[in-house]
């Protein structure tokens, strides 16, 4: 296995309940030097013990709208009163202290990070079937109907999008070890 993973920024996407969370989690624990997330901005308040440019960048409502305005975000949102956004700039700090950045985004995102110079690499995790998928959303307990339903709505027009070629590799995560096996070889290979 090569020991450097490449600089360039890796966008994960895939649909809701596909495994991503779970091969990233045991990724960053096996190679805990070698990848990182960027650190978000919001306009929330920070919560006690959260420092800022660590948990997120802390900003108020009239930076965070020049961002906006400057194009500086990847993606931004609004949830419950406050904004929360991704910067380009946040994912090429990752880069900059030397670790491949890894950012988990849907299909809006990736279409996003294409229009920027970051110059990353695109990775789809599909599910082996859509009833695989609702079995596992529902299997995970975190979820209403009525969010498994909007969330499988959603997994159909992600995976018309990875039809069109948009990504540069697909994983199928069928065996959870071949998934990962396939995961390693694909952050680790050379550009
Ligand atoms: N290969 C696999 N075989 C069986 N179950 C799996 C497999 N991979 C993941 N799972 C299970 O499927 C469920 C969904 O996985 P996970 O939460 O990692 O998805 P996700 O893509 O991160 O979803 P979200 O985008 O909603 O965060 C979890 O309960 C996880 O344990």
């Amino acid at each position: 296995m090569a020991s450097k993973a490449s600089l360039r920024p890796i966008v994960i996407s895939g649909p809701s309940g596909t495994g991503k969370s779970t091969l990233l989690k045991r990724l960053f624990a096996d190679y805990p030097d070698n990848f990182g997330f960027s650190v978000s901005h919001t306009t929330r308040k920070p919560r006690p013990g959260e420092e800022d440019g660590i948990a997120y960048h802390f900003v108020d409502r009239p930076a965070f709208e020049r961002l906006i305005v400057e194009d500086a975000f990847l993606e931004h949102a609004e949830f419950s009163g406050n904004y929360y956004g991704t910067s380009i700039k946040a994912v090429e700090d990752v880069g900059a202290h030397g670790k491949t950045c890894i950012l988990d985004i849907d299909m809006q995102g990736v279409v996003s990070v294409k229009n920027t110079p970051l110059n990353a690499r695109f990775l789809f995790l599909a599910p082996p079937s859509l009833e695989t998928l609702r079995a596992r959303l529902e299997g995970r307990g975190t979820e209403s109907p009525e969010s498994v339903k909007k969330r499988m709505d959603q997994a159909e027009k992600e995976m018309a999008f990875a039809e069109t070629g948009a990504h540069d590799k697909i994983i199928v995560n069928d065996d959870l070890e071949k998934a990962y096996k396939d995961l390693v070889s694909f952050v680790f290979e050379e550009q």
